[in-house]
């Protein structure tokens, strides 16, 4: 190949594809993952490094630039506010529309974005019995981005989605706590601030979500459980979260 060839091969730009089995085998790399027993029937399962670094790179660069991002505006305790974070959201077609915060996304169709079929494919290998049929993506372009305590228990996903949530980029912690609970208070007759100083709050989990993880959310952890990913004040590169979801029919 000469110079110029290797040079327009160079800047083709193609979209990346999943290396060969013997390269990457999901049903593998998985077997590297932790549960965790939130107790009451939620569950987390993380794979710190699940897919292959030097791919992980091309699939960030390859949704960076391709991925059409936006910031809608949202209303939030009848307030407008600019959602902290870019977003966009790909679904089957003839799915139900799903809304939040008074925003109703337009629905991207998977054909659009060829690598995302890719790494739904490796989701859906290492996690048999799951079937996802949507995603939200989301970008969070430096330490001021961010999303706010939520839970994703909309009535649309039924009551014990299972979301499989992947990283790609700077590295961000993803924080987990209990939704206060009316029947059984969690915190007794102890004030919060004392509990928090104890070496281990059952009721509060922390995950440093890296490039190349998957991390999933069972059972009732929408119902349950509140999860965020919070401002930092240090400075921090981008970081590319897809959440492959089921939007019940
Ligand atoms: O960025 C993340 O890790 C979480 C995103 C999230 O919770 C959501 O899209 O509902
Ligand atoms: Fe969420």
């Amino acid at each position: 190949m000469n110079s110029l060839m290797r040079k327009l091969t160079a800047n083709a730009d193609p979209a990346p594809s999943t290396p060969s089995p013997s390269e990457f085998d999901p049903s593998e790399s998985v077997r590297k993952g932790k549960s965790f027993d939130l107790g009451h029937g939620s569950e987390v399962f993380h794979v710190p490094r699940f897919f292959p670094a030097e791919q992980s790179w091309a699939w960030f660069d390859y949704l960076n630039k391709h991925v059409p991002w936006s910031r809608p505006t949202l209303r939030i305790f009848g307030r407008n506010l600019v959602q902290p974070r870019d977003s966009c959201y790909v679904a089957a077609e003839g799915l139900p529309a799903i809304s939040y915060n008074g925003h109703s996304p337009r629905a991207y169709s998977w054909d659009d974005f060829p690598p995302l079929k890719d790494i739904l494919d490796a989701v859906h290998k290492a996690l048999p019995g799951s079937r996802f049929n949507s995603l939200v993506l989301n970008r969070y372009d430096g330490n001021n981005d961010y999303v706010s305590w939520h839970s994703d228990d909309e009535v649309l996903y039924g009551p014990t989605p299972e979301i499989a949530s992947v990283t790609f980029g700077c590295e961000r912690e993803f924080l987990l706590k209990k939704k206060p609970s009316k029947m059984s208070p969690a915190s007794g007759d102890e004030p919060k601030s004392k509990r928090l100083r104890k070496s281990h709050d059952p009721d509060q989990h922390s995950f440093v979500l890296k490039h190349g993880s998957l991390l999933v959310m069972k059972g009732y952890t929408q119902r349950d459980w509140l999860h965020s990913v919070p401002k930092r004040a240090k400075p921090m590169s981008i970081r590319i979260n897809l959440t492959f979801r089921c939007v019940l029919r």
